[in-house]
């Protein structure tokens, strides 16, 4: 089966002024359909880089990155905005929420984006965010919403148009444990619906939630585990830790 996600022989070099920065080093990954995968690795060992050339947000110095069988580094800007709108959703660390819109606005922007009509694109946000349980946050502005809102609201944008693909980079990063679990019961929601999940992390109990995870180390993969066997039948937060 093709994979959802291929990256071959990536390298990603930033020039800074004289030096250059090695991010990634020649990195190759499949991405099964319907997977959830962790990447884990320490500060600086390029796990942004990575997520940022996957999602087609940064581009390669060298190597490819393939969706779904179509090979997308070499997309024009606008193609790569098409294919993000339609295929990807994306969830940062710090919400990226467009500050002048209210949470519900920001939930249907990709839809409006995709040509929707703006009542459809109403009741599809509506309906995603009470899901989300932030039903009763339609019209604040992101910057009145805690940050668990936020991400949920975030979340909600990302999936609004059920792309196949969902990256995340660092989703429970920025809040408490609570928030933590919430969004990560969000993210697995969404793979149980048939979504392929790559999230970058530094949270193991977030990484056994995973069925596999990917160990970065200086801009390589240093090591890969499948997390079949091991993963809990309980949900890793649940139990009351609320460390
Ligand atoms: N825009 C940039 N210009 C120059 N260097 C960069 C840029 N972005 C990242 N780097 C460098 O590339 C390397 C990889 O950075 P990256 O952000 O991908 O790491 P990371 O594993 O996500 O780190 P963290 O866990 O701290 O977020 C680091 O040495 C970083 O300083």
């Amino acid at each position: 089966m093709t994979p959802v996600l291929e990256a071959r022989g990536l390298v990603k070099t930033y020039d800074t002024g004289g030096a250059e920065v090695l991010a990634v080093r020649g990195i190759d990954l499949s991405i099964r359909r319907g997977e959830f995968v962790a990447i884990m690795g320490p500060s600086g060992c390029g796990k942004s880089t990575l997520l940022n050339l996957l999602a087609g947000l940064d581009r390669p110095t060298a190597g490819e990155v393939w969706l779904d069988g179509e090979r997308i580094d070499q997309l024009s800007e606008a193609g790569l905005a098409r294919m993000r709108r339609r295929r990807i959703g994306v969830v940062f660390q710090f919400f990226n929420l467009m500050p002048t819109l209210s949470a519900i606005e920001n939930v249907e922007l990709p839809l409006l984006l995709m040509g929707r009509r703006r009542r459809d694109a109403r009741d599809a946000a509506s309906l995603l965010m009470s899901d989300l349980r932030i039903g009763e946050k339609h019209d604040a502005a992101p910057a009145h919403l805690s940050g668990g809102e936020q991400q949920r609201v975030a979340i909600a944008r990302a999936l609004a148009n059920t792309p196949d693909l969902l990256l995340a980079d660092e989703p429970t990063g920025n809040l408490d444990s609570v928030a933590a679990r919430e969004v990560l019961a969000l993210l697995r929601a969404a793979r149980d619906r048939g979504q392929t999940l790559l999230l970058v992390t530094h949270d193991a109990r977030v990484a056994s939630a995973a069925d596999r995870v990917i160990m970065l180390r200086d801009g390589r993969v240093s090591d890969q585990s499948e997390l079949q066997v091991a993963r809990p039948v309980a949900f890793p937060f649940d139990g009351g830790d609320q460390g």
